[in-house]
């Protein structure tokens, strides 16, 4: 899949818009094709244009929006004097919904995306969310998100936030995961390193057999703990009073809760 014909600005260029931007790069996006416009002009990769201003020309077949989403006004007032109108507008500002978009900025189709921090290794999940009907715009977005990793459509934009605090948000949980099963394994007395070392192998290796599985995470779990044996104490105390899954639905019910606000701020 190509990527669409025409310039890409991106308006920030900070952890997540530069890992994506790098990630297309690396795909074979002209970088000549790519504009990036920051108010200090850094982050920008080698061979793109990197702006501290909007560029006196027409506006660009592709806008994306990657700035925070409480600097969404400051985006509204940087763009109030583009020329013309792109032909897609993607954001990835997380809760800031299609209209809170639609009432700043105009486009032929705006785009919700959603992407998470694994974009940068192509292994990352993108949530698309849009109202248009057009195949065109569809197949455009879609070759910007192919590239990325794995992605999906979003039906209903009610779920975009939680499909967020779930995605976007979710290696931010499995990292802390990973280090806490370190911390516990040096509880135990392992050297600090070597519990981090086989944490992260560990993580790694139970996650690509999970995504290769033909059966569920629940019954792979099942299969490591022997009848009698070991895993199934630790499984019972991650299973007490369903206690990872009350914890894991309170993290997310607090992400979620925290794009709704901000979706709502932007209103
Ligand atoms: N980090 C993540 O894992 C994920 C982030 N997101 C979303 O991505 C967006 C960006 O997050 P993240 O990359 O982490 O944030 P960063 O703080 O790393 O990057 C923000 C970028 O915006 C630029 N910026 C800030 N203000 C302006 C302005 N007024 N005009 C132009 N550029 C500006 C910054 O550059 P400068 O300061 O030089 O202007 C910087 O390049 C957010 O909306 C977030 O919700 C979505 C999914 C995951
Ligand atoms: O923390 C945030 O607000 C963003 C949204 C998803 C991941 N990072």
């Amino acid at each position: 899949m190509s990527f669409p014909a025409g310039p890409l600005w991106l308006i920030g260029c900070g952890n997540m818009g530069g890992a994506m931007l790098r990630r297309w790069l690396a795909a074979g996006l002209d970088p000549a094709s790519v504009t990036v416009i920051t108010r200090s002009g850094t982050g920008a990769p080698a061979g793109v244009r990197s702006l501290t201003a909007l560029p006196d020309e027409a506006a660009p077949a592709t806008l994306m929006l990657a700035l925070k989403p409480q600097q969404i006004d400051a985006a509204q007032a940087l763009l109030a004097p583009l020329q013309g109108q792109p032909q897609m507008l993607l954001s990835i500002l997380a809760g800031v919904d299609h209209a809170a978009l639609s009432a700043r900025f105009t486009a032929d189709t705006i785009v919700r995306a959603m992407p998470n921090l694994p974009v940068a290794i192509g292994k990352g999940v993108t949530s698309l969310y849009t109202y248009t009907e057009s195949e065109d715009a569809i197949a455009a977005a879609e070759a910007f998100a192919a590239p990325l990793g794995h992605y999906e459509w979003i039906a209903d934009e009610a779920h975009f936030d939680a499909v967020t605090a779930l995605a976007g948000s979710g290696p931010g949980f499995v990292f802390r995961f990973a280090d806490a099963l370190a911390q516990a394994g040096a509880a135990l007395g392992l050297p600090v390193d070597q519990a981090a070392r086989l944490a992260m192998a560990t993580l790694e290796g139970s996650a690509i057999m999970a995504a290769d599985a033909d059966v569920s995470p629940a019954v792979l779990a099942d299969r490591v703990a022997s009848p009698g044996g070991s895993t199934r104490e630790g499984l019972n105390v991650l299973d007490r009073d369903e206690a990872l899954v009350t914890l894991l639905t309170e993290t997310l019910t607090a992400s979620e809760r925290r794009n709704a606000e901000m979706a709502a701020a932007a209103r």
